[in-house]
């Protein structure tokens, strides 16, 4: 379950031990001298979770690339985990080994917890990326509140999800396969469309909260041809979000998100219990975050203990330093210290800013809250 480096730790969902060797600092690619090349001089002097928050887009921009590779390549090396509805594959493997190595490179006395088993993971060799060669980020724009600019590296809990939304990967890898053009006869989407609903997640916690965030849409900007694929979201608590316009969900609806392949009549009784004009099922919980970012959602409700930790902190950080809240079902804070259970068996109930968050809970009916026990 946990692995140990002479600092820092990997705690992964199997409970398996092995040993990353911390290197010495000068070898780290994001504290060698010459980090950072083309992000930001100020990083030395910036606070620690900008750090943070600007290498971790670099490495979510480069996880991205690894899990288009992989669709590309179209071996996807599906394994069940929990159920035939938990499907893990080579991208989700591949981009984790990416993630956390990097992760641990750059932030070695923090934690990182991941989402996929230590034993798919075992292979380390040449899966660091240094942060430094992406040139998308800027640290010094990524602002900090106060309360949070003294925290330490070894206060940080970092949560990766290296692939939210496998069950739609999947789905559309099918539908390619089944040389199904536009729209899939089967699903009734186009390929394209479900592999907007991946994202990659990398959330910080601090003191038991999400502090920070990011979430990488690999496969965005689709439906222009030729142009360059995807985007990144990032976001401080009481500092600022960048990657994308927010906006603001229209007025006079109640436009409802929710999961596409993990539904449930709890589920359902929730979501009608908010009186939806319109009901989104889409997969990934990034995914439905941002559409609550961008306007395209006014809340989104799960009440189901199928989310894990890693599926809500990044997103969390994000939607609340945006202004937005995200709670369990119940409207209890979801904790992200790194003991804490991974399953966030309460449920997630999540408003995009300028809702009314108290509202939609107490809409939610009593046998759904008494039926997601803690
Ligand atoms: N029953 C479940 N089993 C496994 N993962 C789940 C389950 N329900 C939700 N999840 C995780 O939460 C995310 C959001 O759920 P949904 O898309 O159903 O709304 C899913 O993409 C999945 O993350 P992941 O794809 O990273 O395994
Ligand atoms: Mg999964
Ligand atoms: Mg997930
Ligand atoms: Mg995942």
């Amino acid at each position: 379950m946990e692995r140990n480096t002479s600092q820092g730790k990997h705690v992964g969902v199997q409970q398996i031990n092995f040993l990353i060797p911390v290197q010495e600092d000068s070898e780290r690619p994001c504290t060698s001298p010459r980090f950072p090349r083309n992000m930001s001089v100020a990083a030395h002097t910036t606070p620690l979770l900008s750090r943070v928050v600007g290498y971790s887009v670099a490495i979510a921009n480069n996880a991205g690339r690894i899990i288009r590779d992989i669709m590309k390549r179209g071996e996807l090396g599906i394994v069940e985990k929990e159920s035939a509805r938990d499907l893990q594959t080579e991208a989700d493997r591949a981009a984790q080994r990416s993630i956390i190595t990097s992760l641990q490179k750059c932030f070695p006395k923090s934690t990182i917890i991941g989402e996929e088993g230590e034993d798919e993971v075992k292979d380390l060799s040449g899966q660091v990326f240094d942060p430094s060669s992406d040139s998308s980020s800027s640290i010094s724009s990524i602002a900090c509140p106060p309360q949070l600019t003294t925290v330490a590296e070894e206060e940080l809990v970092i949560w990766v999800d290296p692939l939210d939304g496998t069950a739609e990967y999947t789905q559309a890898h099918e539908c390619r396969i089944s040389g199904h053009l536009g729209v899939c006869k089967t699903l009734g989407l186009s390929c394209e469309s479900l592999l907007d609903h991946v994202t990659v997640l990398i959330g910080i916690a601090s003191g038991g909260k999400a502090v920070g965030g990011v979430i990488h849409q690999p496969y965005y900007n689709y439906q222009n041809p030729g142009a360059e694929l995807g985007r990144t979201i990032w976001g401080i608590v009481g500092g600022s979000v960048g990657g994308m316009p927010i906006v603001a969900p229209p007025e006079g609806k109640v436009i409802v998100t929710t999961t596409r392949s993990h539904s449930s009549s709890t589920v359902n009784d929730a979501v009608a219990a908010v009186s939806p004009t319109e009901v989104l099922r889409v997969g990934g919980a990034g995914h439905k975050v941002m559409l609550l970012l961008e306007g395209k959602a006014h809340v989104y409700v799960f009440a189901s203990p199928g989310c894990k930790k890693w599926d809500t902190c990044a997103p969390q950080a994000i939607l609340e330093a945006a202004g937005g809240i995200l709670t369990d079902i119940k409207g209890d804070p979801i904790p992200y210290h790194a003991t804490v259970a991974h399953r966030n068996s309460t449920g997630v109930l999540a408003s995009a800013a300028g809702q009314d968050h108290q509202a939609f809970l107490a809409k939610i009916p009593q046998h759904v809250k008494d039926n997601l026990k803690a």
